[in-house]
């Protein structure tokens, strides 16, 4: 069985064998200790914040296979990116070029560089172990960071985005690096990402292509995977899709994986949530898969576990009561996975 509960110190040589096996173009989760410990202590600092209005903060959980005690998975929640550097996109937009005296009317797809998302709330760094990586562990990973949302709106913006990884090869080339960046940068797609996630973001606006990059002009290999995720991240992006989230023409300044976005309160677990009291059950429960939280802030916890919603509460087995630690009438909130 699985819980999800926010990342602590103790964590942090599981967190760096994650990023290791994650690879390359997870941007946003470094397989560096000192910014992965940077990364658990500006989290924890979060939870403890008293927030107004959503700010530099950070929250970071892990996914603990209950019965080992081992920490097989983590993701996080950004509460706003672009405070204070910039926060880079590609905008997909069309440029028309006619010439009505030969009759020939083009729209042609282009690529201007924005910083669209500025001040935007992101969900980030969904690293799984591959051993573990069925779809209720990627579903309860993925989705424990939107009840812990809706269970503190203020904390976030009213739209939520998410960078899915995009294409590239096992020796971590990516054609659209290659066939762009490549040239502007004078190093390869593995040490740009990396230096993008671990130090500040400077060289991007010094190096990066200051006009607009019409597409029909990049080599073929690079147009097609733009907009393209890694088949790697395909589980996370069809759980993402599911819950709501749309690409909106945004893709990566540097490999072109899609943005996809989505308003915050339209997202299905967050629109469909429920609180109430838990109810312990004395036999095995046959109702359906839920998602179940409880506690606040740095308390908080998720599991998935079968549930039974009646007027008074949800019916939970004992053991999902011992997991996530509560008692018989405590305030617990869930929704169908
Ligand atoms: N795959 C990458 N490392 N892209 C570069 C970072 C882009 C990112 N949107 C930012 O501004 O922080």
């Amino acid at each position: 069985m699985y819980l999800v509960r926010p990342a602590d110190f103790a964590d942090l040589p599981a967190l760096e064998r994650l990023a290791q096996q994650a690879g390359i173009g997870i941007t946003n989760f470094p397989a560096n200790r000192e910014r992965l410990n940077d990364k658990i202590a500006s989290s924890r600092r979060s939870f403890m914040t008293d927030v107004v209005q959503p700010g530099d903060e950070s929250y970071l959980f892990v996914l603990v296979e209950t019965k080992t005690e081992q920490i097989v998975g983590c993701c996080g929640i950004d509460a706003i990116v672009g405070a204070d550097t910039p926060f880079y996109s590609y905008r997909i937009d069309e440029v028309v070029h006619a010439s009505p005296q030969l009759q020939i009317h083009n729209r042609i797809p282009a690529l201007f560089l924005c910083h669209d998302y500025s001040g935007t709330s992101r969900l980030i760094a969904l690293v799984v172990d591959k051993a573990h990586q069925n779809l209720t562990a990627m579903s309860l990973l993925s989705k424990a960071r939107l009840l812990f949302i809706a269970r503190h709106p203020e904390r976030f913006t009213k739209r939520l985005f998410v960078e899915l990884r995009g294409e590239n090869d096992k020796h971590g080339h990516s054609a659209f690096w290659d066939a762009l960046g490549r040239h502007f940068f004078s190093m390869d797609f593995k040490k740009a990402d990396y230096l993008s996630g671990v130090s500040n973001k400077h060289f991007i606006a010094e190096l990066m292509p200051r006009y607009p990059i019409y597409v029909p002009t990049l080599p073929e290999a690079a147009q097609e995977v733009i907009g393209v995720v890694h088949e790697d991240s395909s589980q996370s992006a069809d759980i993402l899709l599911d819950e709501g989230f749309e690409f909106r023409g945004y893709v990566d300044i540097f490999d072109a994986g899609p943005t996809v976005e989505a308003r915050t309160e339209s997202l299905h677990t967050i629109a469909q949530q429920k609180m109430g009291k838990a109810l312990i059950l004395t036999e095995t429960c046959k109702g359906a898969m839920h998602l179940i939280s409880a506690g606040h802030l740095e308390d908080f916890r998720v599991t998935a576990a079968p549930a039974e919603p009646q007027t008074a509460g949800l019916g939970i087995e004992k053991t999902t009561q011992e997991r996530l630690g509560i008692s018989s009438g405590s305030r617990i909130q869930w929704v169908t996975l």
